[in-house]
């Protein structure tokens, strides 16, 4: 586990678990975040927000589920997750400020944050194989990356020692994902460094991923494409400016 986590943080920074908050008010704010969140977990108006769910494949095996969380609860999980995980960034402009945090183990219990998220991947069934779906542990890790206007994340695939079928929500800011067809040779690489580099390459694909979408890779996509997140610079819009948080699911093999 901690090889694992050296290789996260070689991937993509320092990884904090549960950083959690400090002070007397951070740790109130963090709790009514929470409640507020599970008060709309609880309610199911406020599950898909689409009346026609509807699920968008740019590349064989990486599937979009559009508009499947409603706006309420993505700014619930938004608050939440910044009150839990980041507590500290709106005023730390340090290089070295926490960026990610981490969440291990089942995610069993559809009543908690992650345990909910989780659940949500099989209300659709064309979102994830059905081996995937039925697998006796759908998840049990869960990254949460915070990226602040100007921020991005360099093309990858993610670690081969996680297993396939991957899932990704996306709150605050949209954020334009970016497909590449990685070479056979190079799919062990790509799975251990994140590139940076804005060549184009033929047959690469793009699609805008907004709050309330849940994105989820498996097979060629998971294990022959690379993704990643291009650092999109400031527009002057004041959505496509703001700061986005990321959750990923995956399963250790
Ligand atoms: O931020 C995202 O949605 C993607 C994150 C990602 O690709 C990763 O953590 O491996
Ligand atoms: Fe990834």
């Amino acid at each position: 586990m901690a090889d694992t986590q050296e290789l996260f943080a070689e991937l993509f920074g320092d990884a904090s678990d549960g950083e959690g908050a400090g002070s007397p008010d951070e740790i109130d704010n963090e709790f009514a975040h929470h409640d507020a969140l599970l008060q709309l977990m609880n309610d199911s108006t406020f599950l898909g927000s689409a009346s026609t769910p509807h699920v968008d494949e740019p590349v064989p095996g990486f599937k979009i589920h559009r508009n499947a969380l409603h706006p309420a609860l993505c700014t619930a999980f938004f608050d939440w997750l910044s009150a839990e995980y980041f507590p500290h960034t709106s005023t730390d402009t340090s290089a070295k400020r926490i960026n990610q945090g981490m969440h291990f183990g089942a995610m069993t219990d559809a009543s908690t944050p992650f345990g909910f998220l989780s659940r949500m991947c099989c209300e659709h069934p064309l979102l994830l194989p059905k081996e995937v779906r039925e697998r006796p542990v759908l998840f049990d890790q869960a990254i949460i990356n915070l990226y602040d206007p100007g921020e991005g994340i360099g093309d990858h695939i993610d670690l081969l020692r996680f297993g396939d079928g991957i899932a990704g929500f996306s709150f605050g800011a949209p954020a334009l994902l970016r497909l590449r067809p990685v070479k056979d040779d190079d799919i062990e690489r790509a799975a251990r460094y994140a590139d940076h580099d804005n060549g184009v390459v033929p047959g690469e694909v793009s699609a805008w991923i907004k709050p309330g979408d849940i994105y989820a890779m498996a097979g060629e996509a998971r294990f022959r494409w690379s993704h990643g997140f291009p650092a999109l610079h400031h527009s002057g819009d004041p959505v496509l400016d703001g700061r986005r948080i990321s959750v990923t699911l995956r399963k250790l093999a």
